[in-house]
C-alpha cells in the first residue's frame, strides 16, 4: 500500500480549512455584548493563516486594535459528510494549541456594517499554532485549562468544559455544511478576557501542563 506523502502531525502543512467557532463561551460573548448563540457561528481562515513558533505574528497595517484568543485546535483525521455525533471522536486525529488573532477594531467596524470578517480574521499569521498534541494524551478534551500570558501577566484562563456546543456536536454540525477533510483544523472559541497586543509583546500560551508555546509580535515591515 502506497502511504501517504504527508505526515499529519504537520497538518499545517496540508493546506487544509482551518474552521472557526465563535462566541463558544458564553463569558467571552458577554464581554464584547454578543448574544450568546443558540447555533454555532462559523467562520473561515485560509491556510495561509497559519504561522509557526519562531515565527512572529505580524500585525495587519490596516488595524490599530489587534487581539488575542486563545483556542483549542480539534485536528481532523478521517474526512466525512454528516457525521453522526455518536460518530465524531472517531474523526478526530489530535488537538493542537491555537491563536485566532483577530483585528478586533476592523470586526467592529464589519459587524456595524454587516459584512463578513475576512479582513478581521483571516490575514496572514492571524492563526498561530502549537505542535500537534496525539488523542491519546488527551483523555477528556472537555476538561482542560487553557491560558494566554502577554508579556507574563495573565490575560486568559478558561477550562473547555465551559464551551456551549461540544466537540461532537460541532463535528457533526459543521459536516453537515462543509465536508470535513483530513487535516482540517477546527478552532473551538476562546474563553473571555481577549485584549490587544502590541509591537514586541510575547504572547505565551498553554494548555494545562501538556503544551505550552510564544510567539513575538512585529509589526509588517
Ligand atoms: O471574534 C469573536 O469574538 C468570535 C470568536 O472568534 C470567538 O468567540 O472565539
Ligand atoms: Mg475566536
Amino acid at each position: 500500500m502506497m502511504s501517504s506523502p504527508k505526515n499529519l502531525s504537520k497538518f499545517w502543512e496540508w493546506g487544509r480549512k482551518i474552521i472557526c467557532v465563535g462566541r463558544n463561551y458564553a463569558e467571552h460573548a458577554k464581554e464584547l455584548k454578543n448574544a450568546v448563540p443558540t447555533e454555532p457561528v462559523l467562520f473561515l481562515k485560509p491556510p495561509t493563516a497559519y504561522v509557526k513558533e519562531g515565527s512572529p505574528v505580524i500585525m495587519p497595517y490596516y488595524s490599530n486594535n489587534l487581539h488575542h484568543e486563545v483556542e483549542l485546535g480539534v485536528v481532523i483525521g478521517k474526512g466525512g459528510r454528516n457525521i453522526s455525533q455518536a460518530c465524531a471522536m472517531e474523526h478526530v486525529h489530535g488537538y493542537a494549541l491555537c491563536l485566532d488573532m483577530t483585528a478586533r477594531d476592523v470586526q467592529d467596524k464589519c459587524k456595524e456594517k454587516g459584512l463578513p470578517w475576512t479582513l478581521a480574521k483571516a490575514f496572514d499569521t492571524s492563526c498561530p499554532v502549537s505542535d500537534f498534541i496525539p488523542k491519546d494524551k488527551i483523555q477528556d478534551p472537555h476538561n482542560l485549562n487553557i491560558w494566554l500570558k502577554v508579556n507574563d501577566s495573565l490575560r486568559q484562563e478558561g477550562n473547555t468544559s465551559a464551551m456551549i456546543f461540544s466537540i461532537p456536536f460541532l463535528i457533526s454540525y459543521i459536516s453537515k455544511i462543509i465536508s470535513l477533510e483530513e487535516g482540517d483544523l477546527i478552532l473551538t472559541g476562546t474563553p473571555k478576557g481577549v485584549a490587544s497586543v502590541k509591537e514586541d509583546d510575547e504572547m505565551m500560551a498553554g494548555i494545562d501542563n501538556i503544551i505550552s508555546m510564544k510567539f513575538k509580535v512585529e509589526k509588517q515591515s
